[in-house]
Parts: structure tokens; sequence; C-alpha cells
């Protein structure tokens, strides 16, 4: 027994020399101010302890205090330094210079693997270089036509609601987007089993959750701890359900392609008006020549489907919410429709979209203050001189983007829903300053796919329907991606 105490202490008093002597060395830099409540061997880990609401909560405050201190703090957990970056141009200079994700991105990799989110280094450059032309807008153009359909899906979905009262709308659009990725990115009908859509749909919540969980809670950042807890079983079990919709999406396209002659399939997708390849046909053509393998063509199609379907149906809630909440904005939003679709209720061409000016900025406005990837986690792989300070190779940073949306160059009404200010853009501050589809060379590849499918949706469900809703009422958590915990709720009036 006693020799199981002094064995502990000692470790402990190891542990205590070692983070003391990592502090004290770091110490010696010209480090940014740190945030108050720093603790021996654990540093600010205490702060992240809990659910993942209260890790929302922190990251807000840690925003707050970046941008109180001029932009940059620092903070540790456990032995780990962390650059916090509020300042635009240094997030710039940060998002360029460091291009290797977190270790907390390793966390999903049992999942989506080296899938263009997760991936660092020579795999991230030369799968997003192969994958781009897939994102042109040419493609995203020749979508349009799904695009219009999905939202008229997206309208009887709603048509049942109204007039019931305050309903739960983020169901019914996360079943819609991801029938759309499934028929635009992939050219396939959606999976058809609503039972298994859900299924996967819950056990996406659940492994974002998961890997959120982890990086917050951190002793399970230990692989070992890890592969004993609960979590882990849970984690197992989530991943089977997730591998079998990329492995059914993949299969039916498969059968798909089989099923025609080479030639009647390409003239197949002239007529249908996909001119260049989306992903998936980019993705069998690049595994037929052997520069994919079948592994990294399952995780690009998990990686897809989740950085599309979930973030544009959590933003359209959100957009949605927030024009229910202010009635003059929704009007004004209904007065733009009507002048470019002449009160008709007909699809939305490729013109109209550079007319949607108003509805462009009520989708930015909502995405600055709701910014559905609310931070961005690299590792400083070498030193990188900011304006004021230069990160120590070896670190970690954040970029924190609802800090750059909540920075005081906005203006005093920074907290205040206005898109107007969109609509001047030589009274905006630069462009550096909205990063909800992130900055620098990893920024979202999907930002025009989302724009247009959005805005097309949008343009549809307020020519129909009058929203109310009351924003107050919605409870956030960060699970990797900023969500509603509770209250994501709207009711519905038909226009005529
Ligand atoms: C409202 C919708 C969307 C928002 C707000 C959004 C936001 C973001 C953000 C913040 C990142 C950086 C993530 C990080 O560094 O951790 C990102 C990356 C990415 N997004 Fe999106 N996204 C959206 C829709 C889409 C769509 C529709 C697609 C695909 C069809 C997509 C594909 C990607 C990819 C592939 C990356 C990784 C880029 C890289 O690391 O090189 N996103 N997105």
């Amino acid at each position: 027994m006693l020799s199981l105490i002094l064995c502990t202490v000692s470790c402990f008093l190891f542990i205590w020399w070692k983070w003391e002597a990592n502090y004290r060395r770091l110490k010696t830099y010209k480090l940014p101010p740190m945030y108050p409540g720093l603790l021996p061997i654990i540093g600010h880990a205490h702060l992240l302890i809990g659910n993942t609401t209260r890790l929302w909560t922190t990251v807000q405050k840690f925003a707050k205090e970046a941008l109180a201190q001029g932009g940059v703090i620092t903070a540790f957990i456990g032995q780990d330094l962390y650059y916090i970056i509020a300042d635009p141009e240094d997030s710039v200079t940060a998002a360029n210079a460091c291009l290797h994700k977190h270790f907390a991105y390793d966390f999903g990799k049992p999942w989506m693997g080296e899938g263009l989110v997760l991936a660092s280094g020579p795999v991230w450059r030369r799968h997003r270089k192969l994958l781009n032309p897939a994102f042109s807008l040419q493609v995203m153009h020749s979508f349009l036509g799904v695009f219009n359909a999905q939202a008229r899906r997206q309208v009887s979905h709603f048509d049942w609601q109204v007039g019931k009262g305050k309903f739960d709308h983020l169901t019914s659009l996360k079943h819609i987007a991801l029938e759309t990725v499934c028929l635009t990115a992939f050219g396939i009908t959606a999976e058809e089993d609503k039972d298994f859509n859900n299924l996967y749909m819950a056990a996406v919540d659940q492994i974002l959750n998961i890997i959120a969980l982890r990086f917050s809670n951190v002793w399970l950042q230990s692989e070992l701890v890890y592969s004993f807890t609960r979590l882990k079983k849970k984690q197992d079990e989530v991943i089977k359900v997730l591998n079998a919709m990329s492995t059914a999406v993949i299969k039916r396209k498969k059968e798909l392609m089989k099923s025609v002659p080479r030639s009647e399939w390409e003239e197949q997708r002239k007529r249908s008006g996909i001119k260049c390849k989306a992903l998936m046909d980019l993705l069998l053509e690049l595994s037929e020549e052997n520069t994919l393998t079948d592994k990294e063509i399952r995780e690009e199609v998990d990686t897809a489907i989740v950085a599309s379907y979930d973030t544009t149906s959590c933003l359209l809630a959100y957009i949605m919410m927030m024009l229910g909440t202010h009635p003059e904005a929704q009007e004004k939003m209904y007065q733009e429709l009507q002048e470019v679709f002449g009160g008709s209720d007909r699809d939305v061409t490729k013109d109209d979209l550079p007319k949607l000016v108003y509805t462009d900025a009520v989708i930015k406005e909502t995405l600055r203050l709701f910014p559905t990837g609310p931070v961005g986690l690299r590792y400083v792989d070498k030193d990188v001189q900011l304006k004021n300070y230069t990160m120590r190779a070896g670190s970690q940073c954040a970029l924190m983007i609802y800090g750059i949306h909540h920075h005081p160059s906005w203006g005093p009404d920074v907290n205040q829903f206005r898109p107007e200010r969109w609509l001047d853009p030589n009274s905006l501050p630069n462009q550096n300053m909205f990063a909800g589809f992130s900055i620098g060379k990893r920024a979202c590849m999907g930002r025009t796919f989302a724009t247009i499918s959005m805005k097309t949706t949008l343009s549809h469900v307020l020519r129909q329907f009058k929203i109310t809703a009351d924003m107050n009422e919605l409870r956030l958590k960060i699970d990797f991606l900023l969500k509603p915990v509770s209250g994501s709720l709207v009711s519905l009036d038909r226009r005529y």
C-alpha cells in the first residue's frame, strides 16, 4: 500500500515538475496575455470539462477575452500552449501558415479517415487539388434543377405544419438536405428507407458529440483511457451505422453506372444538364485510374455527406428563426422575392441568384451571429509571425471565428441582427472579417453549393409562408459544429 502511495506521489510530482519546466520555458518568450484561471498541470482544462453546452459558453468567454486583450490571448490545456486568435488579420496569417489540423480532428478519423476536413499534409494537398473541379460554379449551377425540386419538397413538408403552432423545423430541413447531397454530389436518389436515414442522422449527432466530449474532457484524449470507456463502445456502434451510409451510396452509384453502357451514361449526364463531373463521378473516375483507393473514396463520401447536410440544415434553421424573430427583415426579404419573381412561384434560375441581394445579406448576417463552425483548431508546425507576437512551433492555435464576427470593427451594433450592413460593401469592415466558411487556404469548399442551395430553399419557403419564431428560446452547444440543444421552433402561416 505504502509503495503504491509513494509511486502515485512520485508520478504526480514528476508531472508537476515537467509542467512547471515547460511553463517556465514558454514564459521566456513574449507571450500574449494569459486567460485567467491557469492551474498547475491541467492549465485551463478545468474550464472545458462538462457537456458541450458548457463548452459553447467557454468558447464565447475565450473569444470575448481575446477581443478585450487586443485580439490574441494564450491558454494551456495540460502541457499544450494555445494561441487564441480573434484578430481578423492575425487569423488569416495563422490560417494560411498552419495547415495542419489539431489532434482533436484525429478523434474523427475512425469514421472519416483522411477525408478533406480531417486530413493534413500531402494527403490534404493532393485531395483538395483532385476534388476542386467538382465544386466549380458551373457544376453548382447545373444542380439548380435539383435544388428547386428539393425546395418544393421542403415546402410540401412544411405545408403540414401550417396553422398548427410551433414545431421543430430542423428535423425536416435535415432530411431534405441529406436527400439533396445524394441527388447532387452523388447523382443518386437518397436512401428511401426513412428509418435508415433517421438512424444515420442520429448517428452523426452522436459521433460529433463524442468528438467534442473527447476534446473537452481531457482524460478521454488518451487512447488507452478512452479504449476502456463506455463512450468508445458507443463510438464503435455509431461508426457501423455511419459507414453503412457511405457503403450504400457507393454501391448504389456503381450499380447505376453498371446498368447502362459508359457511352449512354455520359449521354445521360449531358442530358441531365450536369456538364462537369459531380463529386461522385469524379471520385469513381479517380478510382478507375487508381489515383484514389476505395478506402479514400469512402472517406471523401463520408466527409462530403456530413460537411454539407448538417451545416446547411442547421444554418437554414437559424435563418428561419432569425426571420421569424425579426418580421421587418422578413418583410424586406419577401418584397425582394416579389420583385425578382414577379409574384409567381416559378423556379429559381441562375440569373436570379445575383439579384437576391437582401436574401444573401440575411444568410451572411445569420452566419456572422451563429457561425456553424465557431472555432478552427490548428497545429503550429513552425514559428509564425503575427502582428505583435510569434507563435511558437509545437503549440496549438484556435481561430476564433465567433470572435472575429464580434470584433469591434463591425460597429456599435455588432451584436444585433442587421442584414442591411451587407448592402453597402464600402461600409463593411475588410473581407477578412467574415469567416463563416472559415478563412485562408483551408476555407470551405462547399461555400457556393451551400449558398445556392440555401438561396433556392429560402426563395421557395418565404414566398409561401410567413414565419414566426423567438430566437431567445434557442439553446446551443458545440458538437464540433454549433448545434441547437433545444428550441429550434418556428410556426408557419400561409401567405395566400
Ligand atoms: C452553411 C453551410 C456550410 C458552412 C457554414 C461551412 C463551414 C465550413 C467551415 C467553417 C470549414 C472549416 C472547418 C475546420 O477548419 O474545422 C469548412 C470546411 C469544409 N467544408 Fe464547409 N461549410 C458549409 C457547407 C459545406 C458544403 C455544402 C460542403 C460540400 C458540399 C462543404 C465542404 C467542406 C469541405 C470539404 C471542407 C474542408 C476544406 C479543407 O480543409 O480543405 N461545406 N466548412
